[in-house]
């Protein structure tokens, strides 16, 4: 027999475990039916597909037993089992990705919602120590040797020792802390107490789960049944089965094709983004069943990566039960149903955003960011992705808004619906750029999600109205009056911009007028199809040089700073000029939260500048 310690992590866990914070203690029944479940799922899958696999799959069942006398009430199932390696490794860490994540804000909340957070990580087998001073844990791996036996108290260390006599599958038996009511610590040995809990939490398990020589679950599939008949708690039990997300569901999709190509879809929007939704290694949450029989999870064939948020079931009457992943992917019906799919969950988004918006706006601000990688994507449902979208304006400090609001309350003349891409809200609002548009009365979006950067690029209009960035291109917002206003300064000044353009040509690839400033006296703004610095940090970021992008440089004539450049020209001034453009250009790039290429010179430059005003 070896003792083993826990993972540091792991040992955290179990530590909240046994001081439960989480009232609902029942609870832990359903974890450990939902890993029978889970494992009766897998031995069936096996068996399918290794031939020669000895095992006894005619009966596959979950038996409960209690011992009133004992005090101990065990869980048994003839699933597939783990080996010694799986049970060091499955029960004594916790190797799911967001674990950190996890223990750093439940240190950070208040007992009172931290069971809210246990429910989003889903400690399954661990929730035996709400109830249990000691759990014993019997296993055999159909092609392993010989079984494992694992005991724990739940502190620091467990046990784990070889057995021969060990049955096919996995039985858990918990010693239970003595009932007590204060501590809302119900008596588990009793029957009619295990029964109830079944019948809640547990009745569409599609395996037979027994107690007494008796079946307690009615074993029906959710989503074969009409849907009239399944209450909100089933499906949210359902869901908490599937996503192991504890929070209840935000809304439930069901959906049916007969005729060639029979199938039945049950699928979920979380209330709360899943913890991996940005992680390397997210799963997609839809699962693949064949004629009730659970197939696997996690189907890329059956939803999109933009859309891993959605949790649920596809249950296909046509595929044959060993399908693999290579037929999906060639399968013209599961293409087929993948598009309808798709299309069912946009459009209830849709309907959400106008018939619920405050559970829409709570959805997309959970998941809102995955959703718009669908823009870069999926083509063909462009459209149908930007109408779901809310973004920040300038037309409300806090509340969202959609493009179609946005072009409802586009101004007379305005043919571009503006935007502004950048790091914050309010290196947005206080960049250089937005001055004009803001004197005009215009409303622009304010794009701070890293992935806007990418899509705005690639996406050219909503509803007819070309995109139009404020920091790129010529921005065209005058009136034919001061066109020509702007064409005689430009005149004017022309022989002094191709001047600077030549001082900074370094920098920067022309010096011209701007239309965009009114108070500031220069700003940088990109070419219209060249990356915006972001994007070329966020491109560096990933290891991708690019070729410097040089910018254009623009100039306020209205700005006494700018005047003043005029006029020393004009006076045939040019050594000292070559500063001050330099310094222009170093003030352009500040004013937008940029980066200086050598801020020492700027310093000196400034320095020097300040003390000649003694
Ligand atoms: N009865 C069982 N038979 C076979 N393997 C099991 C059984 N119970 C648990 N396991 C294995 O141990 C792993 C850890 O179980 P645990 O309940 O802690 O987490 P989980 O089921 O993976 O996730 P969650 O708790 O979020 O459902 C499972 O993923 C499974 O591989």
């Amino acid at each position: 027999m070896e003792t083993l310690e826990f993972q540091s992590e792991a040992r955290q866990l179990l530590q909240l475990m046994i001081h439960s914070i989480y009232s609902n203690k029942d609870t832990f029944l359903r974890e450990l039916v939902s890993n029978a479940s889970d494992a009766l799922d897998k031995l069936r899958l096996e068996s399918f597909r290794d031939k020669d696999m000895k095992v006894d799959v005619d009966d596959l069942h979950i038996v409960i037993e209690t011992d009133p006398a004992e005090r101990t009430l065990t869980v048994r199932d003839n699933g597939i089992g783990m080996t010694r390696e799986d049970v060091v490794r499955l029960i004594g860490t916790i190797a799911k990705s967001g674990t950190a994540e996890f223990l750093r804000q439940l240190k950070e909340q208040q007992s009172s919602t931290s069971s809210d957070l246990i429910g989003q990580f889903g400690i399954g087998f661990y929730s035996s120590f709400m109830v249990a001073d000691k759990v014993t844990l019997v296993t055999k791996y159909p092609h392993a040797e010989k079984g494992v036996r694992w005991e724990s108290t739940g502190e620091s260390t467990y046990t784990i020792e070889d057995v021969d006599d060990a049955p096919q599958g996995t039985s858990v038996t918990l010693h239970l802390k003595p009932a007590d009511d204060e501590d809302r610590l119900p008596d588990y040995t009793e029957p009619a107490k295990i029964r109830e809990i079944v019948k809640r939490y547990s009745d569409f398990i599609t395996w037979p789960v027994r107690l007494g020589g008796e079946e307690i679950n009615s074993r029906k599939a959710l989503w074969a049944r009409p849907a009239s008949e399944v209450t909100e708690e089933e499906y949210a039990e359902f869901y908490r089965h599937i996503s192991h997300d504890w929070n209840a569901p935000l809304e439930t999709i069901r959906m049916q094709a007969e005729g060639t190509f029979e199938y039945q879809a049950l699928l979920f929007l979380p209330s709360q983004a899943p913890l991996d939704l940005f992680m390397r290694d997210s799963k997609r949450g839809v699962q693949l069943y064949v004629k009730r029989v659970f197939i696997m999870d996690d189907c890329a064939e059956l939803m999109p990566e933009y859309l891993r948020f959605v949790k649920g079931v596809v249950d296909a009457a046509d595929l044959s039960l060993n399908v693999s992943r290579e037929i999906l992917q060639q399968d013209r019906h599961i293409q087929l149903m993948r598009r309808r799919l798709v299309k069912k969950v946009l459009s209830s988004i849709k309907s959400l955003m106008s018939s619920r918006t405050e559970d829409y706006l709570k959805l997309w601000r959970e998941v809102g960011a995955a959703l718009k990688e669908g823009l870069l994507s999926d083509f063909d449902n462009r459209d149908a992705i930007l109408e779901i979208c809310s973004f920040a304006s300038t037309h409300s400090e806090s509340e969202l808004t959609s493009l179609a609001d946005y072009v409802s309350r586009m101004k007379e003349g305005q043919e571009h619906i503006y935007y502004m891409t950048g790091d914050s809200r309010t290196a947005v609002e206080n960049s250089p750029h937005m001055e004009a548009l803001r004197a005009k009365g215009y409303e622009v979006l304010i794009l701070t999600d890293p992935i806007d950067e990418m899509w705005v690029d690639s996406v050219p209009s909503f509803d007819g109205k070309p995109f139009q960035s404020v920091a790129k291109g010529q921005v065209d917002l005058e009136t034919e009056e001061e066109k020509s206003a702007n064409e005689a300064k430009a005149a004017e000044f022309a022989d002094l911009l191709s001047w600077m353009s030549t001082s900074l040509a370094e920098d920067v690839k022309e010096v011209r007028l701007s239309t965009r400033l009114t108070t500031s006296p220069a700003c940088v703004v990109g070419d219209a199809h060249d990356i915006t610095p972001t994007l070329e940090k966020m491109y560096k970021a990933m290891g991708q040089e690019l070729p410097k992008i040089k910018r254009i440089l623009e100039l306020n004539p209205s700005h006494p700073l700018v005047e003043g450049l005029h006029k020393a020209f004009a006076a045939g001034e040019r050594e000292s000029l070559a500063d001050t453009a330099e310094l222009v250009y170093g003030l352009a790039l500040l004013a937008e939260g940029g980066e200086l290429a050598d801020p020492s010179r700027f310093v000196k430059l400034v320095a020097d500048r300040v003390q000649r005003t003694f």
